[in-house]
C-alpha cells in the first residue's frame, strides 16, 4: 500500500517526502526495521523513539511517522503527527486490512476475572460454531494455532497480524483481554469493539496510572469504543461500585446490560453452591430460571461466567445452548487449579491471585469449600504498584490459618526488601516469611494435614520466576505436584516401615 493512502486515515497528518512509497508493515522498534516498514517514534517510559529514527532509516525503514517534523534538509517519507500512539492504531490497522471487521470483537476489561471471562467466552463462542481467537495474558489462539503471548494485550501492529491471522484461519469471533495499559496505551485504537466487558475494578497498577480514577477512566475507553459501535453492547457487574458508574454514564445507550448477584442486574445468579469439583446456581434474566453449573470454584467464578454468558448472549449465541456448555467450561490453567487429585487428604490450588482483592476472592473462595485450616503461601511482584503489597497481606491473613510470605517476580528489586513491604499489612503473628519460593511451597505441603486447603497464589501458569531479569523456569503447578507425590510417597514409605517394624514385633512375640 502506498504512504499516501495509508496516512488517509489519519487526523491532519502533516507529510512530507517521497508518499508514493510502498509500506508493507509498521513497527515501533528500530531494531526491527527493513525495507517497507514505517516507524513510528513513540516516546517511551524508558527512552524516546525518535531518538532511534536515524537506526530505523539506516536500517532500511521505508518511511517515518514522528511527533516531530522531519529535519530541513532531506527528503525521506516524513509524518508528522500530534500522537504517534493513536496514529500507530489506525496505521497498523489499514495494513492488516482491518481484520476485527470481519470478527465479532468481545473485549473484557477489568482489575481482576479478564483471562477467566475471555476462555469462558471463547469456550461459548467456539461451542456455538462461531470459530473464535482468544488473546490474553495466558494464550494467544489465532484459530487453533497458539503462541505465547508477549502482552495480555498486544502493541498494536501485533495485535492486528494476531487478527488478521484469526480471520486468515477462518475465525469468525475473537475473545480478548482489554488491559488499562494497552487502553491507555491506544493498543487496541481503531479496533471495532462489539461487546465490552467490564468484570471489577479494584487497586492494582498504580505505579502506571498514578490514581484509582485515571486506572478507571483508561478502562472506561474500551466502553467509547463499544458505544461508537452502532450493534456495540455493554456488559457491566453492576455490583461493582465502578461498574455502577459505567451504568450510569451508559444507561441510555440500547446496548447496555447487567450483571451480578444483586437483585436489578440483568443476569442475575441467585442461590450458588460451592463444591470442591465445580458451583451450581440459578440464573435468572427476564423471568426465566435455568440451573447453572460450572466446573469452577469460587464466587468470582460464578460472576466470570455470568459475564461470558451474558456477552455469548448479546453476540447471538443461544442463551439455554450456552447455559449447559458452561457444563464444560475449561479449566483456566492457573486459576484455583487444584493439583491434588479427587480422593487426596488435603487439597492445593495455584491460583494467579497478585492483588488484594485477588487474594481476598482467591481465599474466599477456599473458605467457602470448607477447609479445617486454610495455608497460603503468595508473594509480591517486584517492580510494579507497590501500594498493594502490605494490602495483599492484609487479604491473606483475613482468611488463613497460616500464611507463608514468600517471593514472587522480584524482577530488579531485593526479594527481602519486597517482602518487608508487603510484611507491614499483616496485622497478627501467625504468618512464617521463606524467601524461596520452592522451600516455601514444600512447607506448607509438608504441613497440611487431611482436610486442609493449601492457596499457593500470584503465579497460576507462569512457567518462570523472573529474577534480575533472567527468567527462570519455576511453575507452582508442577513444583506443588512433584511435592505432592513426593509427600505421598514418604507418606506410603512410613507407613510400610511401621507395619514392617509392627510385623518384625508380633513375630518375635
Ligand atoms: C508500561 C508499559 O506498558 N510499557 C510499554 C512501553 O514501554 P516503554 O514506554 O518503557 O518503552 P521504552 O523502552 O521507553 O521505548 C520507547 C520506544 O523506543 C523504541 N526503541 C527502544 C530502543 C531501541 O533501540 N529502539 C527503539 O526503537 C521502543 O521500541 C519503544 O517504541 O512501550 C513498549 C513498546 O511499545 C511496551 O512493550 C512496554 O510494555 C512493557 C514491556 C510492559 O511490561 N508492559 C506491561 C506493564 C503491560 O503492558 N501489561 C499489560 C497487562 C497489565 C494487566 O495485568 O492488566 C499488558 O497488556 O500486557
Ligand atoms: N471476577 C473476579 N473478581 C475478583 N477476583 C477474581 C475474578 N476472577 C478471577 N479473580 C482472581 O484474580 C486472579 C486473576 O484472574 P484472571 O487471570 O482471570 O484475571 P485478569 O484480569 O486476567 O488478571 P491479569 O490482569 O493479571 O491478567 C484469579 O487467579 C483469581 O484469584
Ligand atoms: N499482569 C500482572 C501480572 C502480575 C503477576 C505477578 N506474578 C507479578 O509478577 O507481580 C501485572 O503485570 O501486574
Ligand atoms: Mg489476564
Amino acid at each position: 500500500m502506498k504512504l499516501r493512502d495509508l496516512i488517509a486515515v489519519l487526523d491532519r497528518p502533516v507529510a512530507s517526502g517521497i508518499l508514493d512509497t510502498e509500506i508493507t508493515s509498521v513497527i515501533y522498534d528500530s531494531r526491527k526495521a527493513g525495507p517497507g516498514a514505517v516507524f513510528v517514534a513513540l516516546r517511551g517510559e524508558k527512552v524516546d523513539g525518535h531518538d532511534f529514527i536515524e537506526k530505523a532509516l539506516k536500517a532500511g525503514a521505508s518511511a517515518i511517522v514522528a511527533e516531530t517534523a522531519p529535519p530541513a534538509e532531506g527528503s525521506t517519507p516524513w509524518v508528522h503527527v500530534r500522537d504517534s500512539r493513536f496514529a500507530m492504531g489506525e496505521l497498523a490497522r489499514v495494513v492488516s486490512g482491518d481484520p476485527a471487521k470481519q470478527l465479532l470483537v468481545g473485549a473484557i476489561t477489568g482489575t481482576n476475572g479478564k483471562t477467566t471471562t475471555a476462555f469462558l467466552l471463547h469456550h461459548l463462542l467456539n461451542h456455538a460454531h462461531l470459530r473464535c481467537g482468544l488473546l490474553g495474558t495466558v494464550v494467544y489462539d489465532v484459530g487453533g494455532e497458539l503462541k505465547t503471548p508477549t502482552h495480555t494485550t498486544p502493541e498494536a501492529p501485533e495485535l492486528q497480524g494476531l487478527l488478521k491471522q484469526m480471520v486468515d484461519n477462518g475465525c469468525r469471533a475473537v475473545a480478548m483481554e482489554a488491559s488499562s495499559h494497552a487502553l491507555e496505551l491506544h493498543r487496541m485504537s481503531g479496533v471495532k469493539v462489539d461487546a465490552a466487558v467490564f468484570t471489577n475494578l479494584t487497586q492494582d497498577h498504580l505505579d502506571f496510572h498514578g490514581t484509582m480514577e485515571d486506572y478507571f477512566i483508561a478502562k472506561m475507553k474500551l466502553f467509547d469504543m463499544a458505544a461508537a459501535n452502532p450493534k456495540g453492547k455493554l456488559i457491566v457487574n453492576s455490583d461493582d461500585v465502578w461498574g455502577r458508574r459505567l451504568v450510569d454514564k451508559f444507561k441510555n445507550h440500547e446496548g447496555l446490560v447487567t450483571y451480578g448477584l444483586g437483585a436489578n442486574s440483568t443476569y442475575r445468579a441467585v442461590n450458588p453452591r460451592y463444591e470442591l469439583t465445580g458451583t451450581t446456581f440459578e440464573l435468572e434474566f427476564k423471568g426465566r430460571s435455568l440451573l447453572a453449573r460450572i466446573p469452577l470454584i469460587g464466587q468470582f467464578n460464578v460472576y466470570n461466567s455470568l459475564a461470558a454468558l451474558a456477552t455469548a448472549h448479546a453476540l447471538g449465541c443461544n442463551f439455554r445452548d450456552s447455559v449447559k456448555a458452561m457444563q464444560q467450561a475449561p479449566q483456566v490453567p492457573g486459576r484455583m487449579e487444584r493439583v491434588t487429585p479427587d480422593n487426596h487428604g488435603f487439597h492445593v490450588f495455584v491460583d494467579y491471585a497478585h492483588t488484594p482483592d485477588g487474594v481476598l476472592n482467591a481465599l474466599a473462595s477456599a473458605r467457602g469449600l470448607k477447609p479445617q485450616r486454610l495455608i497460603t503461601v503468595f508473594g509480591c511482584g517486584g517492580n510494579r504498584d507497590r501500594i498493594k503489597r502490605p494490602l495483599m497481606a492484609r487479604a491473606a491473613e483475613e482468611y488463613s490459618d497460616v500464611c507463608i510470605l514468600t517471593s514472587d517476580n522480584p524482577r530488579m528489586e531485593d526479594p527481602q526488601l519486597i517482602m518487608q513491604d508487603a510484611q507491614k499489612g499483616f496485622a497478627k503473628t501467625s504468618h512464617v516469611l521463606i524467601e524461596d519460593r520452592e522451600e516455601a511451597i514444600h512447607t506448607a505441603i509438608k504441613g497440611a494435614k487431611a482436610g486442609d486447603i493449601v492457596v499457593i497464589a500470584g503465579k497460576g501458569h507462569e512457567p518462570y520466576q523472573d529474577i534480575m531479569g533472567v527468567k527462570h523456569p519455576f511453575d507452582d503447578r508442577k513444583i506443588a505436584k512433584r511435592l505432592v507425590e513426593r509427600e505421598i510417597r514418604i507418606k506410603g514409605e512410613k507407613r510400610l516401615e511401621a507395619r514392617e517394624l509392627r510385623d518384625q514385633r508380633d513375630g518375635l512375640r
